[in-house]
């Protein structure tokens, strides 16, 4: 993956046919339970393991010459997260920003977040076996763990550690502090203590 670049919805909508364009998102909700029932939660994220072993947020390539880049993100949902996921329309209202990228394809990603009850978040983690893409493109969902163990590194860090899709990583991080799902201060740390980061502690 080339270096990515932010830039505004307009200017991602006003780039030629030479351009292809993909809108995912992060779905989320206040969740109050507790690891062990001591480590709080904080919120419930989703994120799904996909056919390639990635792991990446619901969404994909959408064609702005043919409809919104919502229009195309609802649909993509809708195909990888089931029928629950069509109540959700997400809109112009959920967008948080785009970037692009112009390696190893010219791409422009659109990111959107919404934050839904625990009661919504868990009707969709149950429906998403009736997806389309269930056991397809999407082998499953899974939740971030947004917290650090006593041992500085399970959690958060060891998941980050993962393979991701295109953007995905540094979509998470920077949503789940534009959110204010985890502390920036507790972010930084959870980055620099990733067993792949070259200042993680390494294992005795
Ligand atoms: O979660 C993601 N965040 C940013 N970019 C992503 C993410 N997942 C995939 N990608 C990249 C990889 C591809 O270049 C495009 C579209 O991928 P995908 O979601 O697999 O598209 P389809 O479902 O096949 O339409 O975005």
């Amino acid at each position: 993956m080339g270096e990515s670049r932010p830039l505004s919805r307009s200017e991602a909508l006003q780039l030629g046919p030479g351009w292809r364009h993909a809108c995912h998102a992060l779905l989320y909700a206040p969740c109050p339970g507790r690891l062990f029932g001591v480590v709080p939660l904080g919120h419930a994220v989703l994120m799904q393991m996909r056919f390639d072993g990635r792991l990446g947020f619901p969404g994909g390539f959408v064609d702005p010459r043919t409809g919104s880049l919502e229009d195309g993100l609802n649909r993509e949902l809708q195909e990888e997260l089931g029928p629950g996921a069509a109540p959700l329309c997400l809109a112009e209202g959920d967008y948080l920003g785009s970037c692009r990228v112009e390696a190893p394809q010219r791409l422009v990603t659109h990111f959107y977040t919404r934050r839904l009850s625990l009661e919504q978040f868990r009707a969709l983690e149950e429906g998403a076996t009736r997806a389309q893409e269930h056991g397809l493109e999407v082998m499953g969902l899974v939740r971030v763990p947004l917290y650090t163990l006593r041992d500085g590194v399970g959690g958060l860090p060891t998941f980050l550690s993962n393979a991701f899709a295109g953007g995905a990583r540094e979509q998470l991080l920077e949503s789940l502090g534009i959110l204010g799902l985890v502390p920036e201060a507790q972010l930084s740390e959870a980055v620099a203590a990733s067993p792949k980061s070259p200042d993680a502690p390494q294992p005795s």
